[in-house]
């Protein structure tokens, strides 16, 4: 396995330096400190991709807030989605909350719509979304995300909390498996 794991990171195309992933992120939570100054934000970090995202814009964002997780996996470490599997949900009441979603990348955007929903059947009273990457597709999503760093082409992607089979989420950047 680990050898397949270098060999994809040997391989891999550089997308997005860590210098323009930082500019993103600072970008994104300027426009996360406009919108949601007053609102109280619970915001919640979508294990485990959404880590480096949820940790880089937390220390940027300047209003009151509080912060929980939440974990529903669909790729399973493997490189197509298949059904969500709920691994664990906030403990924090989210009825009148603003919650933010914090993840590493809108996709398909299956995941983020699961857990939009879930939010809202919780009570929540306004839910927003941020994501560091939103992969262009050639179909419509079933949601937009409100807060997004960057636009990139449809490859498996790893870097920055995306992971390939598991591994290399620590990659400081955004790179492109090969084909
Ligand atoms: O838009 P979608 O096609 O639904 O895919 C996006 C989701 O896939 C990844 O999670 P994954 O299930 O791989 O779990 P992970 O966060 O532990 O990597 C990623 O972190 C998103 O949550
Ligand atoms: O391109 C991707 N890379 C890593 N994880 C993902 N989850 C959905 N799409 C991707």
């Amino acid at each position: 396995m680990l050898e397949e794991i270098k060999h994809v990171q040997a391989t891999a195309d550089l997308l997005h330096s860590e210098q323009q992933v930082e500019a993103a992120i600072d970008n994104m939570a300027q426009e996360i400190n406009i919108a949601l100054a007053d609102r109280n934000p619970l915001l919640l970090c979508v294990l485990n991709g959404g880590i480096p995202t949820f940790g880089k814009l937390l220390t940027r964002l300047t209003m009151p807030l509080t912060i929980d997780s939440i974990n529903a996996s669909r790729y399973q470490n493997q490189t197509s989605g298949g059904s969500i599997e709920w691994l664990l949900k906030p403990e924090t009441p989210l009825k009148g909350r603003t919650v933010l979603i914090i993840d590493d990348i809108l996709d398909e955007g299956i995941t983020l719509q699961a857990i939009y929903h879930y939010c809202r059947g919780q009570g929540a009273a306004a839910v927003y979304s941020a994501v560091l990457v939103d992969k262009i597709l050639d179909h419509e999503k079933p949601l937009t995300a409100d807060f997004v760093g960057l636009h990139v082409e449809n490859r498996y992607l790893f870097g920055y909390g995306m992971d390939y089979k598991g591994y290399l989420r620590n990659a400081p950047g955004i790179f492109a498996c090969k084909e």
